[in-house]
């Protein structure tokens, strides 16, 4: 075991497991004597889920933002939403106290003039909670030892979370609301609610720990993408489960003792057995035997160990042959640590690895097969398995599987859920009314893994952090030490099964990852309303963002791009906050963090549940945003914008001269040569050292040679240039600052204007790397229109500027009313985009959009690439790196990609 450095730690670790002091009382409770063992006793009637609403709680509706039009960061307020609510709740069980809590964020969100005159054209609801882009909302999933409650009431007490969390105005005020009511389940909701009383002035309602369970599970199912998993042989596969197609399922939850729930709708389950051979058994039979002192260390152990040697195995029945008339190998084990009867060896004469490793195997093993029985007798195909006794470990996780597996002959899959042990907590989280939880999809919900605690070797040292400060402080003090912060997830361990019967795993892993719950493994989950699935994805079910599957090479490819990049992002994050000590300081810390998320995928992809590289580029954003750095390249895409409208006019003059079809080729021409204005890439970052903006951008142009690397272009100029049959309107997705937007993609607007062709251009929400964001463009727009009759009358028809312009020169006076040029929000922070997941405000502009246009190799290539459209989609982006071009196209880097794709 990674020994628990005290002197890195000098606050008691969160997840410091085990110790003399672990009770496990609830569970002595339960198997009171003379009963049956409480796990064992089936419920016969099948259970409606009734939720006690006594109190009102988070109430998102008539949400407004608070304050003037003009503030950057507006406080959101929820008028509806009483001060005393509740953010927490409990599931305090046998062995470990679960809590989900949630925490409200006002976001960097603005409601500016555009916004609010977009919503009104677009007719978003405004007032309620769908209209804000990113209404902020966060559960967090924290656990402590029951043996150590103290610590788990510290906690609450230090973020106030019994009082609506720090951010709640009555803890401002310090107020004390006399009757805080927080849901509760798990014995210990009975069992401590005195105690809760007195410590916190708060009284627990108690909630069914089966009711919570199944709704915890069946919201996880519903709701998070990749929450379900199979785990074989070492390999972890997330499993879509069709929302329409969820029920039946058994659910089996192996916490201190085990249930097993046959679950048939929401609120229809019915407990139909149990076992008191769980995870309290293991932990509390190997402390006895092992003399180990967390539950941890004693799964650990058992990767090292050999339990052949406790075990009796068919093979040393057979004299070392297998039993293959009824399918059993030699390695099989035909007892449980039968071997030791005739050893005659005293307990301390067996390797504790190998007691915890013979225990791992007999109690995974039999809780498989225990559950197969179940499933087998309901004819239930799925089995869902939860509860922190699988703790993520691979072992134990391959062992379950392969017995439900063997016993089932295939037909039934052992399942398990990436939030295996908050199900219940999650379940009494939803039993509050009002939270709005059981109107999420998917779509709303974003989960984000943020520092929250340090690591070391696989461990947490330290409570979560509670500040920014406290975070860079951690990270700084092992950055002094040199030691490699890696970010604890489960490790996934290679084969564990052998063929025809249950073998010896050949590999159980080297370190037990530090499953830190309060952080990184299991992420923030952040609630966005406001986040829609796009409406013109041909197909939402198959749709797949990612064009290249993230697999182990991929991501040694990635590692290394984004590992090289990191120092010269470091440079431009300091820079763009002034370059204080303060930003250097967070500048390192951030450097820090991302690589420790490096170093985690590195190890296991599948780490963070199935992760593209759409994810992966906009965990780097989000990093940078959690170190508080809002936007790195903000004075690169100034520079740019300003260098870049100085030749517009110019630009637009000589496009001018031109006839249709000419221009038409001319302006895509152009988006294809800005596009090489791309600080993501190496190769062009380089190429920036060899010429201004515009030198490049000419030289850029002069080399688009035709045919491009695929090149559609006369495709689109036909049915573009079709009389009887005109576009209507156009959904223009721009990326960078700069050329890109301001050369490129902003004429090719003005050419759709002019064919009276409606145009929203689609930026991103938050900055990534120098992608233009919807905050920004307005003001590029309108400084275009200066010189420009055309955008200006479209722009003011879009509500995008007001007609503050009299009296400058104006080539459209008496030209008709302009159709509208409008801009959008995308609801994206990422250099790449996943349709799954838009602003409202994105989703209500397409509904009569009838073309679709991606640019850049984030949004087009990277992502979207084989993305099918319910309208004709248009994709463009120069390939800015070498091996990219070949793997997509068997071409070159700054190859040009022009896909038309029509619907018919
Ligand atoms: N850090 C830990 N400390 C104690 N037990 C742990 C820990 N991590 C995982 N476990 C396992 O998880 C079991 C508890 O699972 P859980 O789902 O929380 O059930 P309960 O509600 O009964 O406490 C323990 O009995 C033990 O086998
Ligand atoms: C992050 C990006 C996808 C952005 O590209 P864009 O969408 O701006 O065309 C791109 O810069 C990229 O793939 N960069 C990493 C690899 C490299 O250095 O070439
Ligand atoms: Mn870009």
């Amino acid at each position: 075991m990674a020994a628990n450095n005290s002197s890195e730690a000098p606050i008691p670790p969160l997840e410091e497991a085990g110790g003399e002091g672990v009770k496990h009382e609830a569970e002595a409770e339960a198997d009171g004597k003379g009963k049956a063992p409480a796990q064992a006793q089936a419920a016969s009637t099948t259970t409606m889920l009734h939720r006690s609403g006594s109190r009102p709680q988070l109430d998102l509706s008539g949400a407004a933002i608070h304050g003037t039009l003009e503030d950057r960061n507006p406080t959101i307020l929820l008028p509806n939403q009483s001060d005393d609510i509740s953010h927490l709740a409990l599931d305090i069980g046998g062995s470990l106290i679960k809590l989900v809590y949630f925490s409200r964020h006002a976001d960097q969100s603005t409601e500016d003039k555009r916004k609010l005159s977009t919503k009104k054209r677009l007719e978003i609801f405004t007032g309620a909670r769908r209209s804000y882009p990113v209404l902020g909302g966060r559960l967090h999933f924290v656990k402590f030892e029951t043996g150590k409650l103290n610590e788990c009431l510290d906690f609450i007490s230090s973020k106030q979370l019994h009082r609506g969390g720090v951010d709640s105005p009555s803890w401002r005020s310090g107020a004390q609301p006399d009757n805080i009511v927080i849901k509760a389940t798990g014995g210990g909701a009975y069992k401590y609610a005195d105690l809760f009383k007195e410590r916190l002035g708060v009284s627990l309602e108690k909630e069914d720990e089966m009711d919570c369970l199944v709704a915890g599970s069946n919201f996880l199912l519903k709701a998070i993408r990749h929450e379900a998993f199979t785990h074989m042989d070492g390999q972890k596969e997330y499993v879509q489960i069709d929302q329409n197609d969820m029920f039946p399922y058994l659910l089996v939850n192996v916490g201190s003792g085990v249930s097993i729930i046959k679950v048939d709708g929401h609120g229809k389950f019915q407990r139909v057995s149990g076992t008191n051979v769980g995870g309290g058994t293991y932990w509390g039979l190997g402390r006895l035997m092992t003399e180990c002192k967390s539950f941890d260390e004693l799964l650990e152990l058992s990767q090292r160990g050999d339990n052949s040697t406790i075990d009796m195995l068919v093979g040393d029945i057979y004299g070392g042959l297998d039993y293959s008339k009824i399918g059993l190998s030699a390695s099989t084990i035909a007892s449980s640590f039968g071997k030791t009867i005739s050893d005659n060896k005293e307990l301390s004469e067996y390797r504790p690895e190998d007691i915890s490793l013979s225990l791992l195997r007999m109690i995974s093993y039999n809780i498989g097969q225990i559950s197969y029985l179940n499933a087998l007798r309901y004819g239930l195909k799925r089995i869902l398995f939860g509860g922190f006794f699988i703790r993520g470990h691979a072992y134990t996780m391959d062992t379950i599987s392969f017995a439900v597996h063997f016993w089932s002959k295939g037909e039934a899959k052992a399942m398990f859920l990436r939030h295996e042990g908050f199900l219940g907590a999650l379940g009494a989280f939803m039993s509050y009314e009002k939270h709005g939880l059981d109107d999420l999809s998917a779509h709303h919900l974003v989960e984000r893994f943020p520092m929250g605690a340090p690591y070391v070797g696989g461990k947490i040292h330290g409570p979560p952090l509670g500040d920014l400060n406290e975070k860079i402080s951690w990270m700084e003090k092992f950055v002094q030490k040199g030691i490699q912060i890696t970010a604890p997830v489960p490790m996934g361990a290679p084969a564990t099964t052998g063929m025809g019967g249950f073998e010896r795993p050949t590999s159980k892993g080297d370190i037990l990852r530090s499953d830190a719950s309060a952080a990184l493994n299991v992420g923030v989950l952040h609630l966005v309303p406001s986040l829609d699935v796009f409406p013109l994805l041909e197909d939402p079910k198959t749709y797949e963002p990612n064009t290249i599957d993230l697999d182990h090479n991929e991501f040694k490819y990635w590692f290394t791009v984004l590992s090289d990049h990191l120092p010269d992002l470091v440079e431009k994050a300091v820079a763009s906050e002034g370059g204080t000590d303060d930003a250097k300081r967070r500048g390192d810390a951030f450097a820090h963090a991302f690589s420790a998320h490096l170093f985690r995928l590195m190890e296991e992809p599948a780490a963070y549940g199935k992760f593209g590289l759409a994810n992966l580029l906009e965990l780097r954003e989000e990093c940078l945003r959690e170190f508080q750095f809002f936007d790195a390249y903000v004075s690169i895409k100034q520079r740019e914008n300003e260098a870049s409208l100085a030749v517009l006019p110019d630009l637009l003059m000589e496009l001018d001269s031109m006839d249709e079809e000419a221009r038409l080729l001319a302006l895509i021409e152009g988006v294809l040569a800005a596009n090489i204005f791309d600080w993501g890439s190496k190769a062009c970052v380089d190429l920036y050292h060899q010429g201004t903006i515009i030198e490049i951008y000419r030289m850029s142009r002069k080399k688009m040679q035709r045919p491009w690397r695929i090149d559609d272009f006369d495709m689109f100029k036909k049915r573009m240039l079709k009389k009887d049959q005109p576009y209507k309107k156009a959904l223009i997705s721009v990326d960078n600052s700069g050329a890109d937007v301001v050369l490129g993609m902003l004429p090719l607007a003005r050419e759709f204007l002019r064919h009276g062709i409606e145009v929203v251009l689609v930026a991103n929400s938050l900055p990534a790397l120098n992608d233009i964001t919807a905050n920004e463009l307005p003001e590029i727009v309108a400084e275009a229109a200066k010189h420009c009759g055309i955008l200006r009358k479209a722009a003011e028809a879009g509500g995008l500027i007001v007609d503050a312009m009299a009296g400058i020169q104006d080539d459209a006076k008496d030209e008709p009313v302009s159709v509208p040029l409008m801009v959008v929000e995308n609801g994206c922070g990422s250099p790449c985009i996943d349709f799954r997941q838009v602003s409202s405000e994105l989703a209500a502009a397409a509904k009569d959009a009838d073309l679709l246009i991606l640019e850049g190799m984030g949004r087009a290539l990277h992502t979207n690439l084989n993305a099918r459209f319910k309208c004709d989609a248009l994709k463009l982006a120069m390939v800015k790196n070498q091996r990219l071009a070949e793997k997509l196209f068997n071409g070159n880097i700054y190859d040009c990609i022009c896909k038309f794709e029509p619907v018919s």
